[in-house]
């Protein structure tokens, strides 16, 4: 049997282009549908704007420093109208971007939602395409709860296209994108009520960055309600009523509700039932090659029951295409996956926090904490303290988190030295560069 494709990619997010990209680059006949924008939902509805409107966020907590240091006293204002055309801009380059790219490597891109026909044939705008191999990478959405008028919420994707910023805001669920859009939103100047139904907000992360994060969440005005979600929710007039339950028991009212319950998915248009497709949880099932059940049909990214994180989603379009069209087979690590939160302080961790390393290891884990202000706040009255924390085993490093400026930046390096099995000694022994909030790592 003959086909049109080599390799038929459903979705061009951060896996499917990494996959379609690496498998053209073995020579393979290659096409990749896309039902929305190239780039996926990292540069069109996630990773790139959001850190972009973090940025924006961020020129109005400088200003406020850089009268620390001695600059006049004006009054900046902030266009969000001029920074949703200034950043459209970038992202339709960086979607320039990836086309070009895909161009260069002679992908075929075709506009359109596929489906599946059968087990070889993809539908993309009525017209049919045969493949040898199919990769689904068509990522995920945002997944509401059942709660009465939760249609008056928003998701993410809407938070970005805005008519304007909200007056007051109030965010359900203190996730990833609950706590980052609390943070950039405040920093915009927006009254912002976070409600995560946990005891406390970033539920996985070490309990220590939960609360020293929350902490400062707080300080910087947030209204942090834990223990509480929404029991009813009302559009009354141009407001949302919040009925809340748990914790706090009040009737809260907001003009927007931005609804960051977690995402799902996204199976839902592709006819998976007609060529049985087997799932977990929701997700494609697959094995450690990213192979679903059928030889020939493969998945990656966040429509996997993965980690929902870009790089993991680009290494594991990598890796299959490695797998299957190159020249040996690939298996992603999911050990010490770093992930940052961009929150204002900022979060990040690699490796087991202190209650997974005592589950496994028992009271003979050690637990090193240090907690400073970076040089750059020490001169502001607003004393912003920045906190590391190690997790160690005989020495070993299990896990590191860390709280404060440039957290994300800070912890890429560290990650790597983890993957090669370093130990607090080692470490110890580094020199560091001075002054940095860095060299607060080593001893
Ligand atoms: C607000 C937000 C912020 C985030 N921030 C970060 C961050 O800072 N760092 C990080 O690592 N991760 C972040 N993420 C997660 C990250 O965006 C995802 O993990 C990543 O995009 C997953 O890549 P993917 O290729 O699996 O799917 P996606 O990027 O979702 O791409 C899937 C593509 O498939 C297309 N598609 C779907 N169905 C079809 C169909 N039937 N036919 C054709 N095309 C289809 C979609 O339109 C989409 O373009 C964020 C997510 C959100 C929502
Ligand atoms: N910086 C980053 O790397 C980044 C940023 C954004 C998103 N992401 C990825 O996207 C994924 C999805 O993000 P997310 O924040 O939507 O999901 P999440 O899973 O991180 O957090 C969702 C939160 O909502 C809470 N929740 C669920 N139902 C609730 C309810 N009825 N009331 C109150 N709280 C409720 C959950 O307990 C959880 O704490 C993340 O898991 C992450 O992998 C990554």
């Amino acid at each position: 049997m003959t086909y049109r494709y080599d390799l038929f990619v459903i979705g061009a997010g951060p896996g499917g282009l990494s996959a379609a990209k690496k498998a053209a680059s073995y020579g393979a006949k290659v096409a990749i549908a896309e039902s929305a924008h190239v780039g996926g939902t990292c540069v069109n509805l996630g990773c790139i704007p959001k850190k972009l409107m973090v940025y924006a966020a961020d020129f109005a907590e400088f200003a406020h420093l850089a009268q620390e240091y001695g600059w006049s006293q004006e009054t900046p204002k902030f266009s969000w109208q001029q920074f949703k055309q200034i950043r459209d801009r970038e992202l339709d380059r960086l979607r320039h971007v990836y086309q070009s790219k895909l161009k260069d490597k002679g992908v075929e891109l075709l506009q359109g939602a596929a489906a599946f026909v059968d087990e070889h044939t993809i539908s993309v705008n009525d017209q049919k395409f045969t493949a040898d191999k199919i990769l689904i990478a068509v990522g995920g959405k945002a997944t509401k709860p059942n709660i009465s008028g939760i249609e008056h919420a928003v998701t993410s994707d809407e938070m970005f296209h805005l008519e304007k910023l909200p007056k007051r805001l109030a965010i359900l669920g203190g996730g990833y994108i609950g706590v980052e859009f609390s943070s950039l939103m405040r920093g915009l100047g927006v009254e912002v009520f976070l409600m995560n139904r946990e005891c406390c907000i970033l539920e996985g992360f070490d309990d220590t960055v939960r609360n020293t994060v929350r902490n400062e969440l707080v300080d910087r005005g947030i209204h942090s309600y834990c223990n509480t979600t929404a029991e009813k929710i009302e559009r009354v007039g141009d407001n949302i009523q919040i009925q809340l339950t748990g914790d706090r028991s009040d009737l809260l009212t907001v003009d927007t509700l931005l609804c960051a319950t977690g995402r799902i998915p996204n199976l839902e248009h592709l006819n998976l039932d007609t060529i049985g497709i087997e799932q977990d949880n929701k997700a494609i099932a697959v094995d450690e090659f990213s192979r679903t059940n059928l030889p020939h049909i493969y998945a990656v990214g966040d429509c996997t029951n993965r980690k929902q994180l870009t790089p993991v989603a680009r290494a594991e379009g990598r890796a299959f295409a490695e797998t299957v069209f190159g020249k040996s087979q690939m298996a992603i690590d999911y050990h010490l996956i770093p992930s940052g939160v961009c929150s204002r302080p900022e979060a990040a961790t690699v490796g087991m926090t202190e209650s997974e390393a005592q589950e496994k290891f028992g009271d003979r884990i050690k637990c090193y904490q240090t907690e400073f202000t970076p040089l750059l706040r020490t001169l502001s009255q607003e004393k912003r303290q920045s906190l590391i924390k190690f997790v160690t085993h005989d020495d070993r490093i299990l896990g590191i988190h860390i709280v404060g400026d440039d957290a994300i930046e800070i912890i890429q390096g560290f990650a790597l030295a983890m993957q090669k099995g370093l130990t607090k000694a080692e470490l110890d022994h580094a020199i560091a560069i001075h002054p940095s909030s860095a060299e607060e790592l080593f001893s």
